[in-house]
């Protein structure tokens, strides 16, 4: 069986902005959180994967198929939530849902008024007269109940109230339960990101950082709290300090150093996934 998304050596250049190599994979099941620095590339990413966007160089392929080829099956595929839409403001919800749900064999009544319900969206007033929290609500009504085996949604919570968010992400947990679909969701959210995603795939200025499983990486730092000041030297697996704390993303390496040069350590914690985060982001400027 192949992936579901298959990205590899994916570039493209937009003036002086420069993404990729991207090589992403993404397998049923799962859900990634696109994360990154503001203009990093994640909206850019996500439209080159609807074939919005011509890449420079480098293939994508869902389910197997490429999305630049002349065989457009792949779109059946996938729903895919802009962080904005353009066109739909004259209609209402009710007229957008007449429109779109015709279009997907797999739409899912049940869900969407389910989810009119959850957020309270009034289908009878213009898409362009609503709030922007109230505008990504509806837009994720008229994507989500596609039921496509793969969920594009970007940045989907950016302007929701606190207990919508939660909503969506109980809605989001649900929805994945048949156990063959895949979510790849760009958020700057923090607990979109700690509730819902398995793995993160982390892009710096356009640049690859890392496609990491989550568990793994909140595994893999650690905080040291040092008795005395940290010696000059650098110390395996540090990746920050100040006065007398360090943090590893290597902490088998750096409490061997520690022990051998007889620095004594009096704490050790994990860190929060928004440090780590932020420690990627800082820590690979390129
Ligand atoms: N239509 C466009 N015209 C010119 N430049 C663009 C256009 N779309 C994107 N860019 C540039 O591409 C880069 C990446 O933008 P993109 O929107 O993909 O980033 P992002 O990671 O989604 O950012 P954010 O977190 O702020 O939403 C930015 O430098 C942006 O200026």
């Amino acid at each position: 069986m192949w992936p579901l998304l298959d990205i590899s050596q994916l570039e493209k250049n937009i003036d002086d902005f420069h993404l990729g190599p991207i090589n992403l994979t993404i397998n049923s099941g799962t859900i990634t959180a696109l994360v990154g620095n503001n203009g990093s590339g994640k909206s850019t990413l996500l439209k080159l994967i609807m074939n919005l966007a011509q890449p420079k160089m480098g293939n994508i392929k869902i389910n197997n198929t490429f999305v630049h080829g002349d065989n457009e099956n792949w779109k059946q595929l996938v729903a895919y939530q802009p962080q904005t839409v353009i066109g739909w403001n004259h209609f209402t919800g009710n007229m957008l849902k007449k429109l779109i749900s015709p279009l997907y064999p797999n739409w899912d009544d049940v869900l969407f008024n389910r989810m009119v319900a959850l957020f309270d969206i009034p289908l009878h007033k213009k898409y362009g007269k609503l709030s922007q929290g109230v505008q990504q609500k509806l837009t994720l009504a008229l994507t989500i109940p596609r039921n496509a085996p793969l969920l594009l949604l970007d940045e989907p919570t950016a302007f929701m109230d606190i207990p919508s968010k939660n909503l969506l992400i109980d809605i989001l947990v649900d929805w994945m339960e048949p156990g063959d679909r895949s979510i790849l969701i760009a958020s700057h959210q923090i607990d979109d990101i700690k509730k819902l995603s398995d793995y993160i795939y982390v892009l710096h200025n356009g640049n690859e950082i890392g496609h990491f499983e989550k568990e793994d990486l909140t595994e893999q730092y650690a905080r040291y709290w040092l008795s005395d000041d940290l010696p000059k030297d650098y110390i395996n697996g540090e990746v920050w300090r100040e006065r007398n704390v360090l943090i590893s993303d290597k902490p088998e390496d750096t409490e061997i150093y520690l022990n051998e040069n007889n620095v004594n350590w009096t704490n050790r914690n994990s860190l929060e996934m928004e440090e780590i985060i932020t420690l990627l982001l800082r820590s690979n400027k390129k």
